[in-house]
């Protein structure tokens, strides 16, 4: 299999189940324009995140990693008038960028960006959060993962992203810091009590690489 074919079926998914959507591309456009990485998750993983949303009726989303807002507007549309979304982002152009994306797509007013450090940003968070949505630098993930659990609330559920990274997270010769973050990661959640969870590899337009789905028990 080759990252062509990959592709390709990505196409035909998007075509059979995930129709183009201006507000959407043109959120990525936005992106692009103003020199960001395309890091966004693909069309198919924002809508998988925002059936999720959907599948438990949230009501309180909590983003940490906004970049353009693409994801943000997945996961904000699933919401009620009167839902509300947290996303925390580092960079000022790319919050800059994102409440841009997120008016034009008409769910401005359901999103709150907050500028800053996650790890700073997060003890000022209130839950209960419905649904939380890990997206950032996985170093910090055991952390992030602490927050999200101490926030979602029971029957909630969080999703991390990027957990493969090309295989890389199950090659025992990688030490890097961000592999060792996504092991330490998934030792927190195999630890905990409170949760249930497991893990998927993904492979398409981004590459290989997956996440992981956690249902908070209790
Ligand atoms: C992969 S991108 C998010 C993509 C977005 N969720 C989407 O799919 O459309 C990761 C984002 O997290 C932000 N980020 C990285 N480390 C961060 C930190 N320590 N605190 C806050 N934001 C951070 C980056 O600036 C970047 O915008
Ligand atoms: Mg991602």
């Amino acid at each position: 299999m080759s990252q062509e074919t990959w592709t390709k079926v990505d196409e035909y998914i998007f075509d059979a189940l995930v129709p183009s959507d201006p507000t959407l591309e043109a959120a990525i456009e936005a992106s692009d324009e103003a020199g960001m990485p395309a890091i966004a998750v693909a069309p198919n993983q924002g809508k998988l995140l925002h059936l999720l949303a959907r599948m438990i009726g949230a009501r309180s989303i909590l983003e940490i990693g906004t970049l353009g807002g693409y994801s943000t507007i997945w996961l904000a549309r699933a919401l009620p008038p009167e839902g509300r979304l947290v996303t925390l982002e580092y960079y000022p152009k790319f919050a800059d960028v994102a409440r841009k994306n997120l008016d034009a797509a008409g769910v401005g007013d359901l999103v709150d960006i907050r500028l800053g450090e996650a790890l700073d940003l997060l003890p000022e968070v209130e839950g209960p959060i419905d649904l939380t949505f890990i997206d950032a630098d996985r170093v910090n993930n055991p952390a992030y993962f602490e927050a999200a659990l101490g926030l979602t609330r029971p029957g909630g559920v969080i999703v991390i992203d990027n957990v493969v990274r090309s295989g890389a997270v199950a090659d025992t010769s990688n030490t890097s810091d961000e592999i060792v973050g996504l092991r330490r990661m998934h030792e927190l959640i195999a630890a905990e009590p409170r949760v249930d969870a497991t893990a998927l590899q993904t492979v398409g337009m981004k590459g290989h690489d997956g996440l992981t789905v956690v249902l908070v028990t209790s």
